[in-house]
């Protein structure tokens, strides 16, 4: 361009022109290299996802049947024993336990002692390392898992709290066979959500978050009951609740054992709790010490043979966890449920007759061996 320039056989305006367009070119090329690189990068991202979601649709495909006979079905688990691929010791061991439709089976225990991993393996999310889990007679391995994930909700201790409007909150998901406006009210009513959603400006329309234009956010026992509408509307066969009062004041936590214990109809609860109020409502506690099931039985049961239940429990209204709440919250557990100063006895507790027709199976942790040897016997 420049000799062209010399000897005159291009004007300079035009020269000028050129080297501008030129310029623009060259910084438009080098745009479209980078935008070229970056929708590259992001396309491996997305290909991560398309093999992310294609996993998990062939998790869910059926590899056996379904349970036909019924939404309404028993769990069993045989001796089943689970360790985390991090972890150095099981966090369960040798549990073997039945829940008939309808019951209402309170798992209680200290921190740590496995109880969420408990109710994991129970919704089948985890699979045991060693023993058996089945549903209705039906090995877990032959289940349709999707059939087997239509019929079980959990209200996590960490549900989600998703930036959507109250009512999306609580219908996401399967929907119901029945009406689903009849049933998002039946739901809502009976977890206490419709007191909830009166008071918000939409209804159930309000966003629930509040960085959208209109949106709210709402206090944690408020979310709790949300959740627990989200499994009722899904009118599961099991309902296993993890720490449902957690968040909750005293009568909004009697309210929701209430509703627990009205709602189960058909249907079986496992609940993980460290509430009075809800092993009492219970038709079955399981004791949990350290991946073990070190006792088992009615409450009456539990209390008669003077085991560790009440070195679990806190008081109505209190969130107190872990073996030492007498300790910490000594003055609020009531007398009949605190520890004898001194043990009349260090015999273990053992499997009262007719517990393993109520699906109590075990009690090995702390029995001794000729005893151990009989029980086990009996549950064959
Ligand atoms: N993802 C994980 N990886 C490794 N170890 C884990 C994992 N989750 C739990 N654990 C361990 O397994 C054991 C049982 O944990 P789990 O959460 O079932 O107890 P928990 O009784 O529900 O306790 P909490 O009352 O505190 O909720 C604990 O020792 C815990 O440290």
């Amino acid at each position: 361009m420049l000799i062209l320039l010399n000897v005159g056989a291009m004007p300079l305006a035009v020269a000028g022109t050129a080297a501008v367009a030129i310029r623009t070119a060259l910084s438009a090329m080098r745009g479209f290299s980078a935008s070229t690189n970056v929708a590259y990068e992001n396309a491996l991202f997305y290909q991560d996802y398309v093999d992310f979601v294609r996993e998990a649709e062939h998790r869910q495909e059926s590899s056996g049947n379904s349970i036909p006979y019924s939404d309404r079905f028993t769990v069993a688990l045989r001796n089943v024993s689970f360790t985390y691929p991090s972890a150095a010791t099981p966090a369960l061991r040798g549990i073997s336990l039945d829940i008939a439709p309808g019951e209402v089976v309170a798992v209680v225990g200290g921190n740590g002692a496995g109880k969420s991993t408990l109710a994991r393996i129970i919704a089948g999310l985890y699979r045991p390392d060693s023993g058996r889990v089945s549903y209705s007679g039906v090995p877990i391995e032959q289940v349709d898992r999707r059939w087997l994930r239509d019929r079980i909700a959990v209200v996590a201790q960490d549900f989600t709290r998703w930036p959507f409007s109250a009512r999306e909150n609580i219908t996401i998901g399967r929907a119901p066979n029945t009406e689903p406006d009849v049933r998002l009210r039946q739901a809502c009513l009976a977890s206490g959500a419709a007191e909830v959603l009166a008071r918000l400006p939409d209804g159930p329309d309000t966003m629930l978050d509040p960085s959208y234009v209109g949106g709210t956010d709402l206090s944690g026992g408020q979310w709790q009951r949300i959740a627990i509408a989200r499994s009722l509307y899904r009118n599961p066969g099991l309902l296993i609740v993890d720490e449902p009062t957690a968040a909750l004041d005293a009568p909004a936590e009697r309210m929701i054992f209430d509703m627990i214990r009205a709602e189960a109809g058909g249907r079986a609860v496992v609940l993980i709790t460290h509430r009075l109020s809800g092993v009492s409502l219970a038709d079955r506690i399981v004791v949990l010490d350290r991946g073990r099931m070190v006792d088992c039985g009615t409450h009456a049961e539990l209390m008669r043979r003077g085991g560790d239940l009440p070195r679990f429990l806190s008081a109505p209204g209190r969130a107190v966890r872990g073996p030492d709440v007498e300790r910490r919250n000594g003055s609020t557990v009531p007398q009949q449920f605190r520890r004898p100063q001194s043990r009349p006895s260090r015999e273990p507790p053992m499997a009262l007759p007719g517990d393993r027709q109520r699906g109590c199976h075990r009690l090995v942790a702390r029995v001794p061996i000729h005893r151990r040897i009989a029980v086990r016997n009996d549950s064959r």
